[in-house]
């Protein structure tokens, strides 16, 4: 049915999805992936999304991407530019130097070439891989491609940002380091009058703790938004307070007793 629209000039919400509804397949071998959901974020706002396995958290953030169509409801995207996606795997274009893979959506936008050199620059800087720009993704750690996913991400110069575990494959050193950075950048787009919305997939509730001024829990397949918290506590953060880890566990709590109920 109906797909991602834009919203123009939309003050209220950079993200609306009113109740969307995914099923895939027909017949007997349907599957409801997304039942009725409702979800409104604001621009700047970052929310997390959090929920058992398969409860259809990716589903939500390809509808959102525009990479497929609801089954129903509406979703509605402010702003021109489409969403960035980025997920796990950093997904670079290996024959390609760590510049030239941030070049791409800049070429791809239509840019001259000396706007695009000076953004890339930019860009690398941004997380801190201004001295790796020669480089092929394959001399880089994990942590440093996932950081060239989002320079390359960025360069779309989009306000909304959907990551889908973009940071599930990283030892906790690298993934502590990559929220601080994407946390520092989020923060400087938001100070700067450039609200950066971020809706952001985890299986890791404290890394949903960590990093959210909002969680929102799904439901087992179906999934349906079932519980929200704010999550209050000062920024920045540290993954391993206590504060964090309060909002963490009355989370886990209530996904235990979901996954309970459902048995997945
Ligand atoms: N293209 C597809 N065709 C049929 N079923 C699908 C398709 N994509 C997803 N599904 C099903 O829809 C449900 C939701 O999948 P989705 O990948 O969105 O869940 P998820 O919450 O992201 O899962 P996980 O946490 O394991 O990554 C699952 O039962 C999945 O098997």
């Amino acid at each position: 049915m109906s797909t991602t629209t834009t919203i123009p000039g939309s003050a209220t919400a950079a993200v609306a999805l009113s109740g969307v509804t995914k099923v895939y397949g027909r017949g007997g071998d349907a599957v409801v992936a997304l039942d009725r959901v409702s979800l409104d974020v604001a621009p700047g706002e970052f929310v997390c999304l959090v929920g058992a396995s398969g409860c259809g958290k990716s589903t939500l953030l390809n509808l959102v991407a525009g990479l497929d169509t609801t089954s129903g409801g509406d979703i509605l995207v402010a702003g021109d530019a489409r969403p960035g996606l980025m997920f796990q795997e950093p997904a670079l274009f290996p024959w390609l130097t760590v510049g030239a893979n941030v070049e791409v959506p800049l070429k791809l936008r239509g840019l001259p070439s000396a706007t695009r050199k000076a953004r890339v620059a930019e860009l690398l800087d941004t997380v801190h891989l201004g001295d790796f720009a020669r480089r092929r993704p394959h001399e880089l750690s994990g942590g440093m491609r996932q950081r060239v996913a989002l320079a390359r991400t960025l360069a779309l110069d989009t306000p909304v940002l959907l990551m889908d575990e973009p940071f599930g494959a990283l030892d906790a050193m690298t993934r502590d380091i990559l929220h601080d950075e994407l946390e520092r950048l989020w923060r400087g787009r938001n100070a700067a009058g450039e609200p950066l919305t971020v809706v952001f997939v985890t299986h890791n509730v404290r890394e949903a703790a960590r990093l959210a001024d909002r969680i929102v829990l799904l439901s087992s397949r179906p999934g349906r938004v079932i519980y929200e918290t704010r999550v209050e506590v000062t920024r920045p953060r540290r993954i391993d307070s206590p504060e964090v880890a309060a909002v963490a566990a009355d989370v886990t709590d209530r996904l235990r007793a979901e996954v309970g109920r459902h048995g997945h």
